[in-house]
């Protein structure tokens, strides 16, 4: 008998047990006599060595919980049915394969964990589980979820994640599980029907031959365009197969100012091909490659990392050397990837080595460093292959079409979904209007009608409310818009009751507005507002330099698209949402004031008369804190302005001064002074090859630091969550410049890792100060440091003790007392002094909640004389006492 199995034969001895922990002891087996432990509640066997369950566990019939996760179980015994009152079973991180069957006998079962197994089914049988409330089921191979499920009733939380679900789809599952319920509904009230729709998206420069092919496919004969026949914007088509797949096809123009289009139109689930002309593709000309290929992949995976690319080669016909060219192109795509990779690589290796020379003691700084090199690592990981081959294709001769219809097939069958009939037939008639209507958007209304028409008479029984209507309307427009079939946006009651089915007519408005055709645009607006030169010159004047254009002008530039009033007003609103600009009125009391600042269609230079305001050198007595967003790829399209956009939430409201020029902003609030720029660097301290580096920079000058780091952080704050949603996979780099180096105005100043701004008071600790180490000279740490982070957790407990005091309920405090008690963080005499402290008054605001601040505020001064535990363990009693407002401010 080895060691373990002996102490625990010891332990079934303990007949009184009620709780036992034995995780993380490489326990392979359990002992019959385990049965002895009569009253066991709850055991703990997580972290172990168990390959087959142990058939003595059956035996604990008064188990309530069991936790078994992080071992090698691949099945369970049907006798686990003995064990009648288990509640909990955790089964996360072991080797199922199959849904282990027997646990359907667990009919008390509340709440089961199965994450991260190799589990590919759920079956009928888990509608058994009557009681159950929480079900994990987070894994990569589940594509079925039983429809029955529908009638799981007391199941409040169902997490599917990760899985490649067709029934439901993602989108539905994403939804939660009121929106898997109705879709089950639905799929049993109609027919369930398989559907294959996939959006293509054909990208590249100009004239690349992305119409040419649209339109081949979509004809099933050689279509090429004439020269003249442009795509504007965005040209929409749809191909049918033989075997009902449907592809939407969207054909984007290649000019630059389309580019802001490109997110709201393709979407995530869809494929993009990257488009270019082979015959005129020069394999001699190093650039050539980086503008028709290389730069396109980069941009698409900085918006969509993980999304399916594939390279199409053009005008195969009149190429006699195309077989060579596409094998050079296919080792220029291998090397692209493998220099992203590298550049990754090399970015992590300067990391460690900045870890490796890191002080100990500068934990802030070493926990910053480990932060980058954790998020380097996911995009590296993200850095996905694109489809080996490359497509060569002819328009003329139909040559290579077939291969790349074959692989649209090949990836549409690997995509389909099973919908319900109502859904597949709805989304027809929303494609048919796409075609055949006259609408340029789709109301509210005309939606729920077609719905209506497709739903069948069980299913309109069943969902009579109007809120019942709007729920499943929602369903389907959010699965559309995930597919890419329509565009939608949910996230204002304007915005959500209108749908661009004909997404040509968003992108056309797009392009109107934000042309920069200037000669275009000035006659147009002089026809049709009928206005005098001098005037139409002003408006005009406004747009192309200050980018600033009112309502009126912009109605008149949206005048050939006829939109409704309703469509008009949404068009504006939704420009507002896109960040595509901002309004400003100028007077309040006359509406026809109102006007949308663009920062896209700024070219200004900056203003001279903002020297003496910003002076290159930094001014004596003002200190200036700097953070430098550096993109080794280039600034994506549409970053800084969006950005910019986002700052007239802080700006506007305030009626702080404002001024823009084409590359940069200049503000006054707060008492401090903030200058955003862009523009490019001719190197990045830290990549070896010496490239130009794209860069934004966010500065704030004053004298007050407190009211300057709240300034500056809450333009890092903006920045990161613009780049967090709109670019998720996009490289960069940031770092604070040492604020002593611009005063000095040193040509190399010091960087210290921007990540710091990242930090929370949990993860960080006060440093006593900074080291410049361009000039070694020792720097005060709240220079680098935002001020939350240079304050210690004894200092927060004692700015904000007035908060907690009024805050912290008496049920509330003896409960932390008992916890601080049980931990051994407190004495027992403390604990008494907290109690006996005798109340000067009861702040009674309800029956239910008394307040004793006096207390309270004993009981924080001892906690601050305490080790760094009593921080911890104070928080995770606000958040057990679901305090979360609290816990924010501590934290
Ligand atoms: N010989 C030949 N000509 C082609 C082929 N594909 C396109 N073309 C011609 O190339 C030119 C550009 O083709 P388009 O399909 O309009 O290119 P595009 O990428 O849609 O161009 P933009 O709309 O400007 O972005 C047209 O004159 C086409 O007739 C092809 O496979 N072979």
């Amino acid at each position: 008998m080895d060691w373990a199995s002996y102490k625990l034969l010891a332990l079934c001895g303990l007949t009184n047990l009620e709780e036992l922990y034995l995780g993380g002891n490489q326990l392979s087996d359990i002992p019959a006599d385990i049965s002895r432990l009569k009253v066991l509640r709850i055991f703990w066997l997580n972290i172990n060595a168990f390959t087959t369950f142990p058939v003595a566990l059956c035996g604990l019939t008064n188990l309530e919980e069991l936790y078994l996760d992080e071992n090698q179980l691949s099945d369970i015994p049907v006798d686990i049915s003995r064990l009648k009152v288990l509640r909990i079973f955790n089964l996360s991180r072991n080797a199922f394969t199959t849904f282990p069957t027997a646990l359907c006998g667990l009919t008390n079962l509340e709440k089961l964990n199965l994450d991260i197994n190799q589990l590919s089914d759920i079956p009928v049988d888990i509608i058994r589980l009557t009681k159950l409330e929480s079900l994990h089921l987070v894994g990569k191979n589940i594509t079925h979820l039983p429809p029955q499920m529908k009638n799981m009733e007391s199941l409040r939380q169902l997490d599917v994640y990760g899985n490649p679900l067709v029934q439901p789809p993602k989108n539905t599952a994403k939804r939660g599980l009121d929106a898997i319920k109705r879709y089950f509904e639905a799929l049993t009230d109609t027919k369930a029907m398989q559907s294959s729709r996939i959006q293509v998206n054909l990208l590249g420069e100009t004239e690349a031959g992305k119409t040419s092919i649209s339109r081949t496919l979509q004809l099933g004969q050689p279509t090429f365009t004439e020269a003249a026949d442009r795509t504007r914007v965005v040209e929409q088509g749809t191909w049918k197969t033989d075997q009902d797949i449907n592809f939407n096809i969207n054909d984007f123009g290649g000019h630059d100012v389309y580019k802001i289009g490109h997110p709201i139109f393709i979407s995530k689930c869809g494929l993009v091909f990257i488009t270019f002309d082979l015959s005129t593709y020069n394999t001699e000309n190093e650039a050539h490659y980086k503008l028709h290929i290389g730069h396109w992949i980069d941009k698409v995976q900085a918006q969509m990392p993980g999304i399916k690319m594939a390279v199409v080669g053009t005008h195969l016909d009149q190429d006699k050397a195309s077989s060579a060219k596409c094998s050079i192109i296919k080792s220029k795509l291998k090397d692209h990837r493998q220099r992203k990779e590298e550049w990754y690589e090399s970015q992590i290796k300067s990391i460690e080595k900045k870890i490796l020379n890191t002080d100990r003691t500068q934990t802030s700084i070493l926990q910053a460093y480990e932060d980058k090199k954790s998020k380097l690592k996911s995009l590296q990981r993200q850095v996905i292959d694109i489809h080996d081959d490359i497509f060569g294709v002819s328009s003329v001769t139909m040559e290579g079409i077939e291969e790349l219809q074959h692989f649209l097939v090949t990836v549409a069958r690997e995509r389909a979904v099973i919908l319900p009939e109502m859904w597949v037939d709805a989304a027809t008639m929303v494609c048919t209007k796409k075609y055949e209507g006259s609408e340029n958007t789709l109301g509210w209304d005309m939606l729920q009608n077609l719905i209506l028409q497709s739903a069948p008479t069980l299913w309109k029984e069943r969902n009579y409310s109007n809120e019942d209507l709007d729920l499943a309307t929602c369903d389907i427009l959010s699965f559309l818009a995930d597919r890419g079939d329509i565009i939608w946006f949910d996230s204002s009651p304007t915005l959500k009751r209108v749908v661009f089915h004909r997404q040509e007519v968003l992108a056309n408005v797009l392009k109107a507005v934000l042309n920069h055709e200037s000669d275009a645009v000035l006659s147009k607006l002089q026809q049709s507002m009928s206005i005098s030169e001098p005037k139409a010159k002003k408006i005009h004047d406004d747009i192309f330099s200050r980018g600033i254009i009112s309502r009126e002008a912009l109605d008149c530039l949206c005048e050939p698209f006829r939109l409704s009033t309703t469509e008009a007003d949404v068009m504006v609103e939704l420009m507002q949402k896109l960040e595509l600009c901002y309004q400003v009125q100028e007077d309040e009391s006359l509406s026809s004031n109102t006007s949308f600042h663009f920062p896209w269609l700024l070219t200004e230079e900056r203003q001279p008369e903002l020297d003496t305001k910003w002076p290159s050198k930094v001014p004596p007595d003002t200190t200036q804190l700097t953070l430098q967003i550096l993109f080794p790829y280039k600034c994506p399209d549409g970053l800084y302005e969006k950005f910019s956009v986002r700052q007239h939430k802080h700006l506007g409201l305030m009626k702080t001064i404002r001024m823009d020029w084409k590359d940069g902003v200049y503000a006054e609030l707060k008492g401090c002074k903030l200058q955003l720029t862009r523009g490019t660097h001719q190197s990045n301290p830290d990549v070896v090859i010496q490239v130009q580096d794209w860069f934004i920079s966010i500065a704030v000058r004053g004298s007050n630091l407190s009211d300057m780091w709240g300034v500056f952080r809450q333009g890092h704050d903006d920045l990161m969550n613009i780049i967090k949603e709109d670019w998720p996979g996009l490289s960069y780099d940031k770092y604070l410049v040492c604020p002593h180096c611009v005063s000095e105005d040193c040509e190399h100043p010091t960087l210290f890792p921007g990540e710091i701004l990242d930090l929370t008071l949990g993860t960080a600790s006060k440093p006593r100060q900074g080291r410049c180490v361009n000039t070694g000279v020792s720097i005060p740490a709240d220079l680098v440091y935002p001020p939350h982070l240079v304050m210690s957790w004894q200092e927060v407990l004692n700015k904000e003790k007035t908060s907690l005091c009024e805050k912290i309920t008496e049920p509330c405090l003896l409960d932390m007392l008992n916890e601080f008690l049980q931990e051994g963080i407190i004495t027992l005499r403390e604990a008494e002094m907290v109690r006996a402290e005798p109340p000067q008054h009861h702040d009674q605001t309800s029956a239910t909640r008394v307040v004793c601040p006096e207390k309270t505020a004993v009981f924080l001064d001892i906690l601050t004389r305490k080790p760094v535990r009593a921080h911890n363990t104070l928080c995770l009693c606000l958040q057990e006492q679901g305090h979360t407002d609290l816990l924010r401010l501590i934290q």
